[in-house]
């Protein structure tokens, strides 16, 4: 992402592209069903076929021009406890570095990343914090599988997770094999989530019988559940 940056007295401050914030329960992965603070930023490195954020990447997105004080300042305005960091890809974000160097101050946040999975997490891993990252392993039809870091594996712990959001059979096999070469159900927690509307989540509950996938959790998107799944600031 472009360098942006805000003169303050002699100081220049890093500001951030962000399309929206809002709060909600959080829809999806470890903390699905409790309240999170979202900050969605804009712009992506990958194009999914099936994203269902693709407005937040066009060229031309609105966005407010955030720094980190009046991104961390609306965080504490709500007394949500959660923060999930999305997009967009949040990971491409200028100084994203400096950003989650200043959540460390907020004791009693903690910060969720959602990562596409194509970029390599080593040195966000090593800030530290209270930062729990939930990375997408991008399954064939998503049509971007081969720009997967697959060296992220060696830096996840129990306190992060891996997403599989499945549209297919072959996305099903591909999530079955992953899991199983990089031993991720001993390392992390590991989702599987429907492509929203492409795929019966009960065909996903026979694939993990059939293959005693014990150590994964099936995931349905709860916003798109509560609110309409077209609906955006949910
Ligand atoms: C919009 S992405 C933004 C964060 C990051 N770019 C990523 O892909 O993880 C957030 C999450 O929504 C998931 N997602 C996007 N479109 C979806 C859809 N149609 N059905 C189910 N999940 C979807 C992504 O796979 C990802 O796990
Ligand atoms: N409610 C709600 N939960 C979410 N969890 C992850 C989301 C995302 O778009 O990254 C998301 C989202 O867009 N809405
Ligand atoms: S990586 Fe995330 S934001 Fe980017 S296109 Fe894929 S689902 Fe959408
Ligand atoms: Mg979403």
């Amino acid at each position: 992402m472009e360098n942006i940056h805000r003169e303050k007295g002699n100081t220049v401050v890093s500001t951030y592209r962000v399309v929206e914030r809002f709060i909600s329960i959080n829809g999806e992965a470890a903390r699905a069903g409790e309240l999170a603070v979202f900050i969605r930023f804009a712009g992506c490195n990958l194009d999914c076929g099936y994203c269902d954020t693709k407005w937040a990447n066009e060229a031309g997105v609105p966005y407010e021009e955030l720094t980190e004080d009046e991104i961390i300042d609306y965080v504490r305005r709500t007394k949500v406890k959660n923060v999930t960091l999305t997009g967009g890809e949040p990971l491409i974000q200028k100084d994203i570095d400096k950003l989650l160097l200043a959540f460390e101050l907020e004791d009693d946040v903690r910060v969720e990343i959602e990562t596409n999975g194509s970029v390599d997490i080593a040195e966000f891993k090593a800030l530290g914090g209270n930062v729990s990252y939930t990375l997408d392993y991008k399954c064939p039809s998503s049509g971007m599988e081969s720009e997967m870091c697959l060296a992220n594996y060696n830096y996840i712990d129990k306190n992060d997770s891996v997403k599989f959001v499945v549209g297919s059979q072959e996305d099903l096999e591909k999530c079955f094999e992953i899991v199983r070469e990089y031993a991720l159900d001993e390392k992390t927690r590991v989702f599987i989530s429907p492509v929203y509307g492409s795929i019966d989540p009960a065909d996903i509950v026979d694939f993990m019988i059939e293959n005693d996938m014990n150590d994964v959790k099936l995931q349905l998107q709860l916003h798109k559940f509560i609110w309409d799944p077209e609906e955006r600031g949910v």
